[in-house]
């Protein structure tokens, strides 16, 4: 069975088609600058260079056209026909307290995907263009849908109620939700595979550092607490987003520089974080740069960085009474030795010790960066979002087939 997995942004989609006979990854890419006067497309198939080019996308339908062109297409392509492809999984941010798992897209599906739009206005709505946009170009195709708040619908009300009135999440569901789920899912398994312990006897914190960051505290397999909220603005400072503030400061700054209420979202969301105290940059790379040269305010941005991140680990090591295991991914967290350093540094009174020669590896794959002696591992796990969308969307389709049609599939696999 070959899966297609989109995730769609607002101005964006990426892609990666598998094989789930093997899990292999047949094609990748991404259109960019959707909407815009010159949209990119990065185009990625197995055994083939990369290629990429420039034209006017003016939206998600016509994304999705451009991609299966790509994936047909006589020279650059990797299927023969269309209809090879067997079904679609989306990434969804933000799926509320209606799904507590993957689910086949469904108009009562979308129905609930769309009053939803209020909780993650960045994230949801794009993903309803890719799966209309899906719908639009490959009509009799399943999809799957895979929510980034599925895996926080563990947690427990102490970790999930804010302490405001009631009503307030009785009427209109204000709550921690947390996102990014299905990376601290993925990278949790991983790391407990990687120790050859089973993931239920662990007391693990993962952080997802990326453009968006969160930590989420694991006990025993489970999502215990995360530092998303409500909308993916909580918690952690980020790129471009503040992170945890005191929430008088929100109608405080609208009364003083007379903000309406989307310039202060735009405020907190788009233009805080990295960029805000560096003053320049939310790129990490160039962050860590501009504090080799000298930078104050980079120095500054960064130092405020890793002491959030350091002080999640500390409370979530309070909060499950013990830690075990901490595991960095995403974008930043997978790739800067300094970052982790300076995060790891301060934790020693819990028993983590770096080791810094294995820190400073440049590796691909999942691995230790503590030392043998440390009372608390460290480890780096690529995270792989969109594995865990193909695989939820196979097992969905594969449900939904004739018993005759699945064990055919299922042989085929273990072939
Ligand atoms: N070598 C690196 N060192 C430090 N940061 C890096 C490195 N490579 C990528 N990053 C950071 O990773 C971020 C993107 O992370 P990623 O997880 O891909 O984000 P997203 O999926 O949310 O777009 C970039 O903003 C960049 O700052
Ligand atoms: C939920 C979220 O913050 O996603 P991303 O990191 O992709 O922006
Ligand atoms: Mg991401």
């Amino acid at each position: 069975m070959k899966v297609l997995v989109i995730n769609a942004g607002s101005s964006s989609l990426k892609y990666q088609l598998y094989n789930m006979n093997d899990e292999s990854v047949l094609a990748s890419g991404r259109v960019e600058r959707i909407g815009m006067d010159s949209s990119i497309v990065t185009h990625d198939a197995a055994g083939k260079p990369e290629v990429r080019s420039v034209s006017e996308i003016l939206d998600h339908v016509t994304a999705v056209k451009r991609v299966i062109e790509m994936l047909v297409h006589p020279e650059l392509g990797v299927l023969k026909r269309i209809d090879e492809i067997d079904a679609v999984g989306h990434r969804v941010v933000h799926g509320g307290e209606a799904f507590k798992e993957s689910v086949l897209v469904t108009p009562e599906v979308k129905l609930e995907i769309r009053k939803l739009f209020d909780l993650a206005p960045l994230h949801n709505p794009a993903h309803m263009m890719g799966i209309a946009a899906v719908e639009a170009n490959l009509p009799d195709v399943p999809q799957a849908v895979v929510f980034d708040t599925a895996f926080h619908q563990t947690m427990p009300e102490t970790s999930y109620l804010y302490a405001i009135p009631k009503v307030l999440y009785r009427r209109h569901k204000i709550r921690r939700y947390g996102f990014h789920g299905t990376s601290h899912q993925y990278v949790s398994d991983k790391a407990a595979r990687l120790l050859g312990q089973p993931l239920e006897s662990l007391k693990m914190i993962s952080a997802h550092i990326g453009n968006g960051a969160s930590v989420t505290a694991i006990l025993h397999g489970r999502s215990y607490d995360t530092s998303m909220g409500l909308t993916p603005l909580e918690g952690l400072m980020m790129g471009t987003r503040s992170g945890d503030l005191d929430p008088a400061i929100v109608p405080f700054a609208m009364a003083k520089e007379d903000l309406t209420m989307s310039e202060v979202s735009s405020m907190l969301n788009k233009h805080s974080g990295l960029m805000a105290i560096s003053g320049s940059t939310s790129d990490m790379r160039e962050i860590v740069e501009a504090m080799r040269e000298g930078d104050k305010n980079a120095k500054l941005a960064f130092d405020m960085y890793t002491y959030r991140i350091r002080k999640y680990i500390g409370a979530y090591a309070a909060a499950m009474n013990g830690l075990d295991v901490i595991v960095f991914t995403a974008g930043v967290g997978e790739n800067s030795v300094e970052l982790r350093e300076a995060v790891c540094s301060g934790l020693t009174f819990l028993g983590v010790e770096l080791d810094r020669e294995r820190n400073a590896e440049r590796r691909k794959d999942p691995r230790i960066i503590s030392t043998d002696n440390s009372r608390v591992r460290v480890l780096v796990v690529p995270t792989n979002e969109e594995l865990l969308i193909a695989r939820d969307t196979y097992r969905l389709v594969l449900q939904t087939k004739k018993p005759d049609d699945r064990s055919k599939e299922i042989i085929e696999k273990v072939e």
